[in-house]
């Protein structure tokens, strides 16, 4: 799904709608929901766990569990106070792992810093792992068996995106991911080194980022700052997928306003990529989408019933 661009006129890029994308995607998961219930399964059951108050994570944790229910998902939603203890947060996470009506755990990121991220992701069932952190999962995606695995979100929706700008296949091309994350930039540069794609991982630390993304056919950013790659780092003809969001203060639209940008200067890179995700509405509604998505897989896996591929 992608259409003209329409707030520059002379851009060329094709807007890869993640917005539209997602709601295409959403829409065939609440029909395979349909299709599991009326032939007598469960609908798939989503837990969500939440410690403490920090608002960004609850805009976050409320859209993922309306989104839930709007494709008929069993939702539920644990808010713990900031002060729980790893020894009652692993033991909610036990109790999610043997309760069979729950099919994925997702334990809102980032936690407390009392608490041991690594410790949770490695105590939820690697076979309920919605965001594909376990590292059964990583592993299981690191050797190529995605169909047993479950990936992790950002770059799973990335890679759908990245699909549609690239009927003819995305093989032999020269990607770029500039990200080393183990949620984003790590299962970007697997997937898309499956897709057999030749492989760069750049960060923080790497020399010479222009003359490493003037080769790059595939351009991932998953940088964090804001407006990092410019418009003439760009391969003519790339496709740019833009992970980052950023918020920066937006005086123009009055006093203390912020937007939210990505890690492309957008405006630029348009004028030079084939396609390109825009921020807001871009990958952030795709990860949203492929958490539903993997949420229904592991439901089917339980089921026996064959998972559908997004
Ligand atoms: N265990 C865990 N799993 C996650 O998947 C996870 C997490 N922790 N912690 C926080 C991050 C962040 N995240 C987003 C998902 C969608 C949007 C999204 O839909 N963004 C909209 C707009 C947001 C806005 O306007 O503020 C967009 O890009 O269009 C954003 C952020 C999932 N996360």
């Amino acid at each position: 799904m992608a259409h003209e661009p329409s707030s520059s006129a002379d851009a060329s890029a094709l807007v890869l709608d993640g917005k539209a994308v997602a709601a295409e995607v959403t829409a065939r998961i609440a029909a395979e929901v349909e299709h599991l219930v009326a032939r007598g399964h469960r609908a798939p059951g989503l837990a969500v766990i939440l410690v403490g108050e920090d608002p960004a994570s609850q805009v976050y944790v409320g859209a993922k569990g309306r989104k839930a229910k709007e494709l008929g998902f069993h939702s539920v939603q644990y808010t713990l106070p900031i002060d729980t203890g790893q020894d009652e947060l692993l033991d909610l996470v036990a109790a999610l792992n043997a309760d069979a009506a729950i099919d994925g755990i997702l334990v809102q990121m980032p936690l407390p810093k009392h608490l041991d991220p690594m410790a949770v992701i490695e105590a939820i069932d690697p076979a309920k792992d919605v965001d594909g952190f376990h590292p059964v999962n990583v592993g299981r995606l690191a050797i190529g068996e995605r169909d047993r695995a479950l990936i992790s979100c950002t770059p799973a929706g990335c890679l759908t995106l990245i699909r549609r700008a690239l009927p003819g296949g995305l093989a032999g091309l020269d990607a770029l991911v500039i990200g080393r994350s183990n949620i984003v930039g790590k299962p970007m540069a697997q997937l898309l080194l499956q897709e057999s794609c030749t492989v760069t991982i750049a960060h923080s630390r790497s020399h010479d980022l222009p003359a490493l993304a003037a080769r790059a056919d595939i351009l991932v950013a998953a940088v964090g700052r804001a407006e990092m790659v410019r418009g003439d780092w760009i391969k003519p003809g790339a496709v740019v997928i833009d992970v980052g969001m950023n918020r920066i203060p937006a005086p123009e639209r009055g006093e203390g306003k912020t937007r939210l940008v990505g890690d492309v200067a957008y405006a630029e890179a348009a004028q030079r990529a084939r396609a390109i995700t825009p921020v807001p509405g871009g990958v952030g509604p795709m990860t949203i989408a492929m958490l539903m998505a993997n949420t229904l897989t592991i439901a089917c896996r339980s089921a026996g019933v064959e998972a559908p591929v997004f």
